[in-house]
């Protein structure tokens, strides 16, 4: 008998093992490493996978279960569970955590979802294809400390969707693009570099791009009705609460929430100053640290537009962000103050192009 030692050699891949029940639930050393061992047993880790209105489902070794709302949990959320009182559960840190600001004038934050490794964000080779809006979803990602990948769903209906791979790849050079159709039997194996064991993933993008169908292209099933189906749906119900986990056969957690469909960016600077890199850069270069880049002399950014280094829309779409995120970080009273200064100053930029035209 030949014995095979290379599992005893360097480098070689470790034994496989079956994973664990959390495993598969999306543990790992970043939640361990945050509970000692006494804990471990005293208040076993569950992860949200499901958030209704009456409250959070939550799944570990051996439990499933529904818990009153009150942990300040989201769905993807880890919890050490109080058996005695559920909700006393801590929540524990996050990996990553998408939020809101609620709808409404005040200023609450939603909480939309924790702990998702890769969010695709998705439009269509279509007429909803919109850099902007690519650059608001990529940016919110950085933000939630999210790695985004760019999908563009019905490359089937193009002749040829490498213009639109293009534009989508100068929104930021640190995400990359796919392109597909969404139905059908490509997007597993096209997404399959992010869609691991143990990996939460979620979609994200407007109505119509492809969400649903992707979603059950991952899964194998047809569990989440598209639109397609939905406009036959006798009782005309469009909408749904749902916001679950779902495992594809593969072990990887999809997340499916209406909640992630259109989304205010609230604090998220960092996020926004990672999506526009190279112009945060060439701010770094301007004479004045507090430059606006309107008229001052010696500034780095309207020095890049006039070589025609930047395009002018991006420095439009930046700003523009950039007042939605300090607008909506802002409290009610700040923002009514914001939004006169707003008014003014866009009532200002409007004369001066006037001005300038004249
Ligand atoms: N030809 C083609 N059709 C697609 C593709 N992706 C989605 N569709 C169709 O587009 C329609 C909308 O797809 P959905 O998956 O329901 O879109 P969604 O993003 O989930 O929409 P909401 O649930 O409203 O947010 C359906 O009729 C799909 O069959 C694609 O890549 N190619
Ligand atoms: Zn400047």
């Amino acid at each position: 008998m030949v014995r095979d030692y290379s599992a005893f050699l360097p480098g070689a891949a470790p034994a496989r093992r079956e994973r664990t029940v959390l495993e598969r639930l999306g543990w790992g050393p970043a939640f361990a490493r945050q509970i000692d061992v006494d804990a471990l047993t005293e208040t076993p880790p569950v992860r949200v996978v499901a958030v209704h209105r009456s409250g959070l489902q939550v799944a570990g070794d051996g439990i499933d279960e529904a818990i009153p709302p009150g942990p300040e949990a989201t769905v993807g959320d880890w919890l050490l569970f109080d058996r005695v009182r559920p909700r006393s559960s801590r929540v524990l840190e996050r990996k990553s955590l998408i939020k809101r600001r609620a709808p409404g004038t005040g200023r609450d934050v939603q909480l939309i979802a924790a702990n998702i490794d890769t969010v695709f964000v998705v439009t269509s080779c279509n007429q909803d294809f919109n850099v902007a809006r690519l650059e608001r979803y990529v940016a919110l990602a950085f933000d939630a400390g999210i790695e985004p990948v760019i999908v563009l769903t019905k490359a089937d209906l193009t002749e040829d969707p490498a213009p639109y791979v293009e534009e989508a790849r100068k929104v930021s050079d640190r995400m990359p693009v796919v392109p597909l159709d969404a139905r059908g039997e490509e997007p597993p194996e096209a997404l399959a570099e992010w869609c691991k064991p143990g990996w939460t993933v979620a979609f994200l993008g407007s109505s119509g791009v492809g969400k649903s169908t992707l979603t059950n292209a991952l899964l194998g099933t047809q569990a989440i009705a598209t639109q397609g189906i939905r406009e036959d749906d006798a009782r005309g119900q469009h909408t749904t609460t749902r916001r679950e986990l779902h495992a594809t056969p593969g072990g990887c957690l999809v997340l499916d929430t209406p909640g992630m469909r259109e989304l205010q960016l609230t604090d998220a600077a960092t996020g926004i100053a990672d999506v526009f890199e190279d112009i945060a850069a060439l701010a770094a270069r301007c004479r004045f640290a507090d430059c606006r880049h309107e008229t001052e002399p010696d500034c780095a950014i309207l020095a890049a537009i006039e070589d025609d280094s930047l395009d002018p829309a991006r420095l439009a779409r930046w700003r523009k962000l950039q007042a939605e995120d300090a607008f909506n970080s802002a409290s009610l009273a700040e923002r009514r103050e914001k939004d006169r200064a707003f008014g003014k100053l866009v009532r200002g930029a409007m004369k001066a192009k006037l001005d300038r035209k004249r």
